[in-house]
């Protein structure tokens, strides 16, 4: 009987609270996962970050094959030790990473060669290579290899692509170490077909995963397309298991997804937009650079418990990017991660209240009203 699983709390329509019960931790969902790509959630400490209400983070395959090394990483006793967080690590399983930065790809049946986008130096990524660095990692949980169409494509292409990762996904499953705790999440391709997605969702769950991911999605498709995918694919799953939406999203596409049935996501948006003078917050985005907060004496967001929005004002906020100061990332991707987490919070919370459809009504009303 492995430890890891998925044990539901309460619904709200297909939407779902509960806990995942892990190696290394309990964590609520639903749940965001900040994104640690090479070991760091950039411009955080690990304190910082739990400090945020995160209770999950990813790393990736791609980066820490390139640098440092999962032989490195082994050998200093896996990433959680590496970048001392102790809660649950999911790694993405490269292969998107090497679609989108690696240099000179070769794509075979078998696997994946390229060139480092660090060094130019020379690799080669297959489902058992990706399942083995994942485990040299020490990963909680361990994604398949899998390949990630571009969109638009032709019906056919995106069916040999979804045909070919159900391939590398029982190569994957046969890699896996299997160990009390741990877990390895199979991955739905099949672009914006439904049957296409209902042929991948019967081939994992005839392989038989701890948890399933839905991916190929948020790579340009929109948000109409890819809640309609939702709509065909995620009643299709698994309901005792965890569903991970890969790559997602805006809070708008959080909510709209949750209320679909998913439970975990991770996306470089807060992270990659606090680094940008871009901050997330309930009544929508806003940019620090703007001249218009030069003047501004009030926190960022009022109530939000962060070191920005308590320690701070919109005007020191747009000093520091103006002056091109550290401060400003560091400040402005910790509010980004808290926001994300007090959504995720607030939805949980609506779920547990089972009004869950109200609270979408005043999040989408928050958002649309812009700047008070
Ligand atoms: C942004 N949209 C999107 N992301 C997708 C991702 C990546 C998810 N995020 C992983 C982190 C990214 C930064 C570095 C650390 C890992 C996808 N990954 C896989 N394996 N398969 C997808 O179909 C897949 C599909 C995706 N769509």
């Amino acid at each position: 009987m492995n430890g890891f699983r998925w044990q539901p709390e309460a619904t709200d329509g297909a939407a779902r609270a509960g806990h995942l019960h892990t190696a290394h931790g309990v964590v609520a969902t639903p749940t965001f996962m900040p994104v640690g790509t090479a070991g760091t959630v950039k411009a955080m400490t690990m304190d910082s970050v739990r400090s945020t209400g995160a209770g999950i983070v990813l790393g990736n395959t791609y980066h820490l094959m390139l640098r440092p090394g999962a032989e490195r990483v082994q050998a200093l006793g896996g990433l959680h030790r590496f970048m001392d967080w102790p809660g649950p690590i999911l790694t993405d399983s490269g292969g998107f990473q090497v679609m989108s930065l690696g240099a000179l790809r070769k794509l075979d049946s078998d696997g994946v060669t390229f060139q480092s986008h660090i060094d130019g130096s020379r690799h080669r990524l297959t489902p058992e290579r990706s399942t083995e660095i994942q485990h040299m990692l020490d990963a909680t949980i361990t994604m398949c290899f899998d390949e990630c169409p571009a969109l638009p494509a032709e019906t056919d292409a995106i069916a040999a692509s979804m045909r070919l990762s159900m391939r590398w996904a029982a190569r994957s499953r046969e890699a896996f170490v299997a160990r009390d705790g741990y877990a390895q999440y199979g991955i739905v391709q099949g672009g914006t077909e439904p049957q296409l997605r209902a042929e991948s969702v019967r081939a994992l769950t005839d392989i038989g995963f701890e948890g399933y991911a839905i991916g190929g999605l948020a790579v340009g498709e929109g948000q109409a397309l890819m809640f309609q995918t939702l709509d065909g694919t995620v009643p299709l799953m698994p309901a005792d298991k965890p569903r991970y939406l890969m790559g997602v999203g805006t809070p708008d596409d959080l909510l709209g997804s949750v209320m679909r049935g998913i439970d975990m996501f991770d996306c470089v948006m807060p992270t990659r937009s606090g680094r940008t003078a871009r901050a997330y917050t309930g009544f929508g985005t806003l940019n620090l650079r703007n001249a218009r907060h030069a003047l501004d004496p009030r926190p960022l967001e009022a109530g939000c418990p962060c070191p920005a929005c308590t320690r701070h004002s919109r005007a020191y906020l747009h000093h520091l990017f103006r002056a091109d100061e550290i401060l400003g990332p560091m400040l402005l991707t910790w509010h980004n991660l808290t926001y994300y987490q007090r959504v995720m919070q607030g939805i949980r919370t609506a779920i547990l209240e089972t009004r869950l459809g109200a609270h979408a009504i005043e999040l989408r009303a928050g958002w649309a009203a812009g700047d008070p």
